[in-house]
């Protein structure tokens, strides 16, 4: 079965941070991934996760203001320099803690925007340009509009026509099956078809955002076929408890019953 990787922005979200990376290692994981990792300094938390001896695998370059509503500035002309600031400010991050993946969020710009693309697959680019000699892969993740109205990418289809355009190695795909299901469905077919290019994969149950195996989707097949098809990279638990984050962890017993020590 796949690694998983605790999602601390979603999971254990109750708690302080120092406290949520304990119980991640206290629950079983080995990994974990957040939003953002900038409220704190990356010796502090490269501290706190080597106490708990867990990996942190993937965080997301900046969004702007996300308080305000914004949710990332790649696809801004004129937000350039400091969508280049954020990368340079991630990958200081990222060389800091281990981190080998790093999300770069479009931002709300209509799809067909042709300057809001253009602008997109510079910055993505630029980002991969930088993050390419350390080592890093960056990562796009195709939203759905229900969740993120207005996000500029919304389409698997368009995330592998960019990733084919600029050629970049370690331009990769972000496959979230929660997104998947709701902006396309046919998971199973999308995980072979974009296995290639596929960097990270995250998880959720559809409709309710919350633990695998209680939505409409048969996740545990899923992650049979991530098996199958050799996926080797983790499985983010991008999920929102439906109640205390411990309570629910029974279905990664089944998911990985070996795996849990
Ligand atoms: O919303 C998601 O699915 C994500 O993975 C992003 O990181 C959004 O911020
Ligand atoms: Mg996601």
């Amino acid at each position: 079965m796949p690694r998983f990787a605790a999602n601390l922005s979603f999971l254990f979200a109750d708690r302080a941070l120092p406290d949520r990376i304990d119980a991640a290692r206290a629950a079983g994981f080995d990994a974990v991934e957040m939003l953002f990792p900038y409220e704190h300094a990356p010796e502090t938390l490269a501290e706190w996760l080597k106490a708990a001896d867990l990996e942190l695998v993937l965080f997301n370059m900046r969004p702007g203001d996300w308080a305000a509503g914004e949710r990332g500035l790649a696809s801004f002309p004129h937000r350039s320099e400091e969508f280049r600031a954020s990368v340079e400010e991630a990958l200081r991050y990222a060389q800091r803690l281990g981190t080998r993946r790093l999300h770069a969020l479009a931002g709300l710009a209509q799809p067909d925007d042709a300057r809001a693309a253009s602008a997109y697959r510079d910055a993505l680019a630029f980002a991969c340009d930088r993050a390419g000699p350390m080592g890093v892969d960056v990562l796009i993740e195709p939203i759905n509009g229900r969740d993120m109205p207005g996000y500029h990418l919304a389409s698997f289809e368009r995330a592998a026509e960019i990733i084919a355009a600029l050629g970049r190695p370690n331009l990769k795909l972000q496959f979230d099956v929660y997104h998947r299901q709701i902006l396309r469905g046919d998971v199973i077919r999308g995980l072979e078809e974009l296995m290639p290019l596929i960097g990270h994969v995250q998880v959720a149950s559809v409709p309710g955002r919350n633990e695998p195996g209680t939505g409409e989707l048969d996740d545990f097949a899923v992650f049979a076929a991530l098996d199958r098809l050799g996926y080797a990279g983790f499985v983010g638990c991008e999920y929102r408890p439906l109640g205390r984050t411990e309570d629910g962890l029974g279905w990664m017993d089944r998911a990985a019953p070996l795996s849990r020590t």
